[in-house]
């Protein structure tokens, strides 16, 4: 039987209690045949959230992705966008109405500048040929900063820009919600500053943006939420501020590899009721950022805070062992998923379906 997906504790990066849903699913599962892609899962997004979905290759992320656009039915559950059902056919135009997506890779004209190729989008929405639609088009180059490339041919614009134009194409009809699937993929470093410093520009103006990446570093950069799944089911959903503080560590670092060996071994076998908490005392190989190295360049990382950091220093000094250096470790969301998932961001669908 597996877990129930963890409910995490808010702190301030999560929305109040107030804040408003915009985008929910309610035990939404997609079966292909026998197969079950998606499992029962139930996560909700605040308004302004920017939302990082996460797992595995093969956890189910895109097949999610196509059922929050209606683009394929779910099996079963439903998913509700700003409370208009995606499920219910009278209701589905007016939640996608809401909704804006980039999927997979757009396709704009090369030789036609940024502006035409959004008037193109608009002219394909049926958005009217007027004075409005031509500000809204003005507006949006504004948003995305590439008002002043606004005349220059698609084919010279640069990757950044590029995924620029294409979120721009989705902010024409003012989506309240926006969808990237893997929005950073392929960007060289300059693309990737851009693209996440528009996201966080447009979480600023209300707008909610749900994106699916494997670059957990990045997400850790933007996100405010994230839920982590696997083989469709939910593992975890929360603020990144809430889940990482959840994982605190400190390490302790001794003047010598014999020395740190004692303290291990005391940890693993003294401890005794109360401080048996100790006993999760590891040896693990020093941060390479570390501002002192110590010989054998090996430290003890504890899971625990850093106020019961001296509990455990005086416990290693009545025993006649001390530490040399006690440091806070911070838990990176790469850390936090591997352990959660007991896989990397990137394996192969085999493998994880396998694992
Ligand atoms: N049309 C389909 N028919 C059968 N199986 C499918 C179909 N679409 C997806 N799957 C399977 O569902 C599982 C989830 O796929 P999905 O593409 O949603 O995962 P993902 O998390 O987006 O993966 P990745 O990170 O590799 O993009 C995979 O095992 C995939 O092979």
């Amino acid at each position: 039987m597996d877990d129930p997906p963890k409910k995490i504790s808010s702190h301030d990066k999560r929305p109040s209690e107030h804040a408003e849903i915009v985008l929910q699913t309610e035990d939404l599962t997609k079966c292909f045949d026998t197969f079950t892609a998606v499992d029962h899962l139930s996560i909700e997004m605040y308004r302004g959230d920017v939302y990082g979905l996460l797992g595995p290759n093969g956890s189910g992320k895109t097949t999610t992705i196509r059922m929050l656009l209606g683009l394929i039915h779910p099996t079963s559950g439903q998913v509700t966008v700003l409370r208009h059902s995606i499920n219910d056919r009278r209701q589905r135009y007016q939640a996608l109405w809401h909704v804006g997506a980039i999927v997979e890779e757009p396709v704009f004209y090369p030789f036609l500048t940024g502006r035409e190729n959004l008037r193109g989008v608009a002219t394909f929405a049926c958005m009217p040929d007027n004075v409005t639609t031509n500000e809204r088009i003005e507006e949006v180059l504004e948003l995305v900063d590439l008002a002043t490339y606004a005349r220059l041919a698609y084919h010279k614009y640069s990757l950044g820009m590029k995924q620029r134009l294409a979120l721009a194409a989705t902010l024409l009809h003012y989506p309240q919600v926006i969808i990237l699937d893997e929005p950073t993929n392929g960007l060289d470093p300059a693309g990737v500053v851009e693209v996440r410093e528009l996201i966080t520009h447009l979480a600023q103006q209300g707008i909610s943006i749900l994106l699916s990446s494997h670059q957990l570093h990045e997400i850790q950069q933007i996100c405010s939420r994230v839920a982590i799944i696997k083989r469709g089911k939910l593992l975890v959903q929360g603020s990144v501020q809430d889940l990482l503080s959840e994982k605190q560590c400190i390490t302790m670092s001794f003047p010598d590899p014999a020395t740190l060996e004692r303290a291990e071994l005391i940890l693993h076998t003294q401890p005794q009721e109360g401080t048996l908490w100790m006993r999760n005392a590891r040896t693990i190989e020093v941060e390479p950022d570390a501002n002192w190295i110590p010989p054998g360049g090996k430290v003890l990382e504890l899971e625990t805070t850093m106020e019961q950091a001296a509990i455990v220093n005086a416990f290693l000094g009545a025993r006649g062992i001390y530490a040399a250096e006690i440091r806070r470790r911070n838990t990176s969301l790469e850390q936090y998923f591997l352990e959660l998932t007991g896989l990397p961001p990137h394996v192969t669908p085999s493998s994880s379906q396998s694992s």
